[in-house]
C-alpha cells in the first residue's frame, strides 16, 4: 500500500490549488451517484429484475463505470454481496483481462474502495494520496476478535535413517539376530575344590579329571557353552517330553577348544544314567576326526562307566554290530545299545540305521554335528533327513490302533518277527504310545510327549544357509559366536554380521604370509621356506593326491642332493605324504608318526585340513592355494591351536593372485596376509640342487611309465 501511494505521490503532484479541487471532487462524486442511480433504475425496468440471466456481454456493455462497482463489491466480501451487483459478478480472471494495466497495478496493492472513485475520476480531479491510504485503512472492515495466529501442524518428523548393519539384519533368522558374541580372550580358571564350581558347571570329579590332563582353566567357547548344556542340578533330567531343550549353534575359532565344549557336558550329564542306551551320537566329517573325537571322550570320561562307540567302516559291518547292539536275535521296540555315546561318519550311520536290528536312536538325548557346515553340504543318502527321523516318533495318530500300525509299518520287514516282545521300560517317552499290548486312553488334557534330542551344531565356518539350517528343524536354537575383538570390542550386530558375511574370525595368534610367484618356481619356494624359513612341524597342503605324491617324491630328491652325508646320519628333513590313496592303516601309522615328529613334514590333500588337532604343528603351508575361504580357514587353523602361535604361508602362482586377494578381502583379511618377496638372490644358493631333483623326478616317473 505504501508502495502504491509513493508510486502515486510521484506520477501526480498535488496541486496549487486543494480547496477548489475537493469542493469540486464532491460535485464529481455527487453526479456520479445521480448518474449510477439513474442508470439502475433504468436497468431494473429494462430486464424487469431478472438480473440473474445477465451474461457478460450485458455486464461489458455497462461501461467502465459500473465495472468499478463490480470490484467494489468484491472488495467489500464476498460474504454478503449486494444482490444485484452478485448477479453481474464475472471470473475473476475475466476481469483481470478487462481491466487497463494501470489499474491492474494499483489492484494488485489491494486498493480501498473509495481509492477506487478517485481513480474512476483521475483526469479530472487529483487526490491527495496520503488522505486516500488513511481513509483506506479505516474502512477496511476488522475482526471483532484479536486475531490470533493459528496453530500449525507439526512438521512430519523424518525418521532416522536405518543403519547399514540393521539393513543387512533384516530377513535374517530371530535367533541369529540374538546371538550371543563371545569374547575369545575370556578364560575361566577352576579349582578342584569341592564346595564350589568357579561358574563352570563341572562337578568336582569332572574337574579333577581335566586338572589331570593339564587343563585348568576353560577357555571361552566352553565357559559360554558348558552352563547351557548344564543346567543347575535339580533342573537336570535326561528326558524333557513336555519341555523339549533348546537347539545350540556354535561358531568359533580353529582351535579354540569347541571339542570339549561338548565333551564336558555330556560326559557330565550321561554319568548319572543307569541302562546303558544310545543317548549320544556325534557326526563327523572323516574317520580321522571320529578317532580323535573318541580319544578326547575316552580321556574325559575315564573312571565314569560311560561306553564309548565308533562307526566308520574301519571294521567290518559284523564287527560294528557286535560292538554297538546287545539284543540281535529278536526285535526290541526301545532298541538295543551297548553304548552310550556312538561318534560315526555320517555313512555309516545311515548304514546301521538301515541294516542294525535294534540299533535304535529314540533315546537320543544329544545329536551332535561337529563341523556342520560341511556335514550338512553333504547329501550323502539324505543322511540328516533319516536321523532326525529315527530320533522322532512316526506320526502320530488319534487312533491307537493305527498308531501302532503306523509304527510297525515303519520297521523294516525282518524286525516284525512273531518273537516280538515289547519292552515298555525300554521305550523312550516319545515313543511310549506305540506299545502294541498297552491300551492308552487319551484325555483332552494328554500333553503331546517330545522328543529330547537336543541338536548341537559347531563348526570354525557355520553356515547360515537358510535351507540347510531349515532341514535341521532346530527347536527355539541359541547362538554362540566366538570372535576376537583384537582391535576393538565389536557390537552384537557387527558379530553377526560377520558371521553372515563369512568374515570368519581367525586365531589371534596366527600369521599369516603369501608368496606370489611364477608356476615353475613354486617347489623351490617350498624348499626356500623349509631352508631359509625352517619351515618344519609343518602340513602342506596339495590340491589333490596326485600331486601329492610327487611333491614327495621331489621333496626326497632334492633333501638327497642337498645334504646326502645327513641321510645317513638321520639328520635329514623327513617328508612323507597324507591322502586317500593310503589305505585307513597307512595312513594311522602315518599320522602317529608325524604326531611322534618322526615326520617332520606332511604333505597332504585336504583330507586333514579340518578338526584335525596336532599340538606341534607350527607351519601350514598351501602348496595349492585353496579356492574358497572356508577352505582357507580351516588349513590354516591346524597351527596356532590353543593359544600357541603359528605360521601360515600361502604359494599363489601370478594368475590366481587376483582371485586370491579378492578372496581374503571379501572376508575382510587382506590386510592380514603379509606378502612376503623372494628375490632370486634368496633362492640362489638352491636353485642347483632343485634343477637337479626336477631331472631325477622326470627321470623316475619315465622310468615308471615304461
Ligand atoms: N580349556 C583348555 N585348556 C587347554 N587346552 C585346551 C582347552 N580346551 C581345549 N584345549 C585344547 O585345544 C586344542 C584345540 O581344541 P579343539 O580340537 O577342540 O579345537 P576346535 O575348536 O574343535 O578346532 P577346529 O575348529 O579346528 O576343529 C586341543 O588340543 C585341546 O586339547
Amino acid at each position: 500500500m505504501s508502495n502504491a501511494g509513493t508510486t502515486l505521490n510521484k506520477s501526480m503532484p498535488v496541486s496549487s490549488k486543494p480547496k477548489e479541487r475537493t469542493k469540486a471532487k464532491k460535485r464529481y462524486l455527487k453526479a456520479k451517484k445521480e448518474r449510477r442511480k439513474n442508470r439502475k433504475t433504468l436497468t431494473k425496468s429494462d430486464t424487469g429484475g431478472e438480473s440473474g440471466k445477465r451474461g457478460p456481454t450485458a455486464t461489458k456493455a455497462l461501461g467502465s463505470s459500473g465495472e468499478g462497482e463490480d470490484e467494489e463489491n468484491s472488495a467489500s466480501g464476498s460474504d454478503a454481496p449486494d444482490s444485484d451487483d452478485a448477479t453481474i459478478a464475472k471470473p475473476k480472471e475475466y476481469q483481470e483481462e478487462q481491466r487497463p494495466r494501470k489499474r491492474r497495478k494499483l489492484d494488485e496493492a489491494d486498493p480501498p474502495e473509495s481509492e477506487l472513485d478517485v481513480h474512476a475520476a483521475e483526469d479530472d480531479l487529483r487526490l491527495d494520496d496520503e488522505e486516500v491510504t488513511v481513509q483506506a485503512s479505516l474502512l477496511r472492515p476488522r475482526s471483532p476478535t484479536p486475531v490470533v495466529a493459528l496453530p500449525s501442524f507439526p512438521l512430519p518428523k523424518r525418521p532416522d535413517a536405518p543403519s547399514k548393519a540393521t539393513l543387512a539384519l533384516q530377513g535374517l533368522d530371530k535367533a541369529l539376530i540374538e546371538a550371543e558374541i563371545v569374547d575369545p580372550s575370556g578364560l575361566l580358571a577352576f579349582d578342584t575344590t569341592p564346595d564350589s564350581d568357579g561358574g563352570t558347571g563341572l562337578s568336582e570329579r569332572t574337574r579333577r579329571r581335566l586338572r589331570d590332563l593339564g587343563i585348568s582353566e576353560l577357555f571361552a567357547v566352553q565357559t559360554a557353552v558348558i552352563p547351557f548344556l548344564l543346567p543347575p542340578s535339580r533342573l537336570r533330567s535326561l528326558y524333557l517330553p513336555y519341555d523339549p531343550p533348546q537347539d545350540l549353534c556354535v561358531s568359533a575359532p580353529t582351535g579354540s577348544g569347541k571339542t570339549l565344549a561338548y565333551v564336558l557336558p555330556i560326559t557330565e550329564a550321561l554319568t548319572s544314567r543307569i541302562v546303558t542306551r544310545l543317548r549320544a551320537l556325534v557326526v563327523l566329517p572323516t574317520r580321522d576326526l571320529v578317532n580323535q573325537v573318541r580319544e578326547t571322550f575316552e580321556a574325559v570320561a575315564k573312571g565314569r562307566g560311560l561306553k564309548i562307540g565308533t562307526a566308520t567302516g574301519q571294521h567290518s559291518f559284523a564287527h560294528e554290530q557286535a560292538q554297538l547292539v546287545a539284543e540281535r536275535s529278536r526285535h526290541v521296540q526301545g532298541g538295543s545299545s551297548k553304548v552310550d555315546i556312538l561318534i560315526s561318519t555320517p555313512g555309516r550311520l545311515i548304514d546301521h540305521l538301515n541294516g542294525t536290528q535294534n540299533f535304535s536312536l529314540q533315546h537320543l538325548r544329544y545329536l551332535v554335528i561337529d563341523e556342520a557346515d560341511r556335514l550338512l553340504a553333504q547329501s550323502f543318502q539324505d543322511w540328516l533327513a533319516q536321523v532326525l527321523s529315527a530320533t522322532k516318533p512316526p506320526q502320530r495318530s488319534e487312533d491307537l490302533l493305527e498308531t501302532s500300525t503306523a509304527y510297525t509299518s515303519l520297521l523294516p520287514t525282518s524286525n516284525l518277527s512273531s518273537s516280538s516282545v515289547p519292552h515298555p521300560d525300554a521305550l523312550a517317552p516319545a515313543f511310549l504310545h506305540l506299545l502294541d499290548n498297552v491300551l492308552c486312553i487319551r484325555t483332552d488334557v494328554d500333553e503331546r510327549k517330545e522328543p529330547s534330542c537336543q541338536k548341537l551344531l559347531f563348526s570354525a565356518t557355520l553356515t547360515r544357509d537358510p535351507s540347510k539350517i531349515a532341514a535341521l528343524d532346530l527347536h527355539n536354537p541359541k547362538y554362540f559366536v566366538v570372535q576376537s575383538q583384537t582391535d576393538r570390542v565389536i557390537s552384537k550386530e557387527e558379530g553377526v554380521l560377520n558371521l553372515v558375511m563369512e568374515k570368519f574370525s581367525m586365531p589371534s595368534t596366527l600369521s599369516e604370509h603369501m608368496i606370489v610367484c611364477d608356476t615353475s618356481e613354486k617347489p623351490l619356494m617350498l624348499f626356500y621356506l623349509v631352508h631359509a624359513r625352517a619351515v618344519t612341524n609343518a602340513l602342506i597342503f596339495t590340491k589333490s593326491a596326485e600331486s601329492t605324491a610327487r611333491l614327495v617324491r621331489l621333496f626326497e630328491f632334492f633333501e638327497s642332493a642337498m645334504s646326502p652325508s645327513a641321510e645317513q646320519s638321520g639328520a635329514q628333513i623327513v617328508a612323507k605324504a597324507y591322502s586317500s590313496d593310503l589305505s585307513p592303516g597307512e595312513r594311522k601309522m602315518i599320522l602317529e608318526k608325524f604326531k611322534n615328529q618322526e615326520i617332520h613334514i606332511l604333505v597332504c590333500s585336504d583330507l586333514i585340513s579340518r578338526g584335525i588337532d596336532i599340538s606341534h604343528v607350527s607351519h601350514v603351508v598351501s602348496y595349492d592355494a585353496p579356492v574358497d575361504i572356508r577352505k582357507y580357514v580351516h588349513r590354516v587353523g591346524r597351527t596356532a591351536r590353543a593359544g600357541r602361535s603359528g605360521d601360515a604361508w600361502t604359494l599363489v602362482e601370478e594368475q590366481e593372485a587376483r582371485h586370491f586377494k579378492t578372496m581374503l578381502k571379501g572376508a575382510d583379511h587382506l590386510d592380514k596376509v603379509k606378502r612376503l618377496r623372494v628375490s632370486e638372490k634368496d633362492v640362489a644358493a638352491l636353485r642347483p640342487t632343485y634343477e637337479s631333483a626336477l631331472i631325477q623326478l622326470k627321470e623316475a616317473y619315465a622310468r615308471s611309465t615304461s
